[in-house]
């Protein structure tokens, strides 16, 4: 199974793009791509990022892309979080990962909605290194995830926590600061808490003395083995979604006109949950969703018939009904290329699948406006580039008269 989705994961495209620290893009096909060192290192880049937590934007794109930076000590865990996370890398293959000595860089954008950047540092990042402009990358960034070990010794990542935190704050206030305690498939439930509880008081408690109490500290108790490493990588992503309140309302109407417990919307191939209705989230709901999906793709890859373009084993026929013991029902729905709607309800209620059905049409024309919507900023912002581009193509920046 996981070698099918290993594939599917890789087929779409994602690439690796590696920079050095001080931006020296090393991968030779990547020429053409605005992000490579001079816009790295260019100052222009500053004025890109007018878009704050979203993250920045190259002045002359016309796509906003949020930065997620993946940073901690050394073998804390990032690499394989971003392996297992987005290119179904199996969580025992982690353990032959070597340790990674430049920043890698690399686009995820596989999703409608779900567009960003996420930055594997290396272990030890001296801040004090003229050749690292930290300033630079955290104005542009909009989630920084700390990622602690929680089966060592975790003094010296609480300090680093510290300095990273505090850095990144002066540069830019609006990032979302995420900490991942992780590893925690080796500890027992109640040692789980009491190390959340000892490192969120460390931490805060360092934010105080410093006088930094405004800044806010997520956490998270996450590990490769189990899916709490995406549960947990859903939530940061989200904070990066402007229409997040759009699409959480948009559920909450879809579920109580349709008898239904739980919604959530998928990104198929990350297996991210973009969002979710209004009640809370449990774990066990959350995995199963994410079995279902891989049943479906898995299923597809065997059975289904690719299209012209080939690769994704999922269109707008892709659905599945799977029925729990519990007399409980999964219903899983493609709502467009990439994202899916797993929902639960009971199987009285799944007696009136037509009104689900015409409900659901509704809902999946509504998601469609909302990214009519997205489409049309996107547009606008690229008109807009362009014309400031051929503005400066001109010697003096005097506009051109269009003939
Ligand atoms: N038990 C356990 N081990 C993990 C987990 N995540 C990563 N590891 C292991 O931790 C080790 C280090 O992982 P890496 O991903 O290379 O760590 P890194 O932070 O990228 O390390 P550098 O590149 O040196 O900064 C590997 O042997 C992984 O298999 C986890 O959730 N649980």
């Amino acid at each position: 199974m996981s070698q099918d989705n290993k594939k599917y994961g890789e087929e779409e495209g994602e690439e690796d793009k590696s920079l050095t620290m001080t931006g020296v893009d090393d991968d030779d096909d990547d020429d053409d791509d605005d992000d490579d060192l001079d816009t790295f290192t260019d100052g222009d880049l500053d004025s890109g990022c007018e878009d704050g937590v979203l993250g920045c934007r190259d002045p002359f794109s016309s796509e906003v892309k949020p930065r997620i930076l993946l940073m901690g000590l050394r073998r804390s865990g990032k690499s394989s979080i971003q392996k297992v996370v987005f290119h179904k890398m199996s969580p025992n293959e982690t353990l032959f990962l070597e340790s990674t000595n430049k920043i890698c860089r690399e686009d995820v954008s596989n999703s409608s909605f779900v567009h960003f950047q996420i930055w594997d540092f290396p272990g030890q990042i001296d801040f004090f290194d003229p050749t690292f402009d930290y300033e630079m990358i955290f104005r542009g960034t909009g989630a920084l995830i700390f990622v602690i070990d929680s089966q060592d010794d975790y003094v010296e990542a609480l300090s680093r926590l510290h300095l990273t935190v505090t850095r990144a704050y002066k540069v830019n206030p609006d990032i979302n600061f995420e900490v991942f305690i992780h590893k925690v498939d080796g500890l027992s439930d109640d040692h789980k808490i009491e190390k959340q509880r000892d490192i969120h008081k460390r931490a805060n408690d360092d934010l105080v003395d410093a006088a930094l109490e405004r800044i806010h500290l997520s956490f998270y108790l996450t590990s490769i083995y189990d899916h709490s490493i995406f549960e947990a990588f859903s939530k940061v992503v989200q904070k990066l979604i402007p229409q997040l309140p759009t699409l959480e309302n948009l559920l909450n109407i879809f579920i109580s006109n349709s008898g239904i417990e739980k919604a959530f919307l998928f990104d198929v191939v990350s297996k991210i949950y973009i969002a979710t209705d209004s009640s809370p989230v449990d774990m066990q709901t959350y995995e199963l969703c994410c079995d279902m999906i891989d049943v479906v793709i898995d299923i597809s890859c065997i059975y289904g018939v690719t299209g012209d373009e080939g690769g994704i084993p999922y269109d707008k026929e892709s659905m599945a009904i799977i029925r729990l013991n519990s007399t409980t029902v999964m219903y899983l729905k493609e709502v467009t290329k990439f994202l899916a709607l797993v929902c639960f309800l009971r199987e009285e209620s799944f007696e009136r699948k037509g009104l689900i059905d015409y409900n659901f049409h509704c809902f999946r024309k509504a998601i469609q406006e909302v990214f009519e919507v997205r489409l049309k900023v996107l547009r606008s912002r690229k008109l807009l580039s362009q014309r400031r581009r051929s503005r400066q193509a001109t010697p003096n920046g005097t506009p051109r008269v269009p003939s």
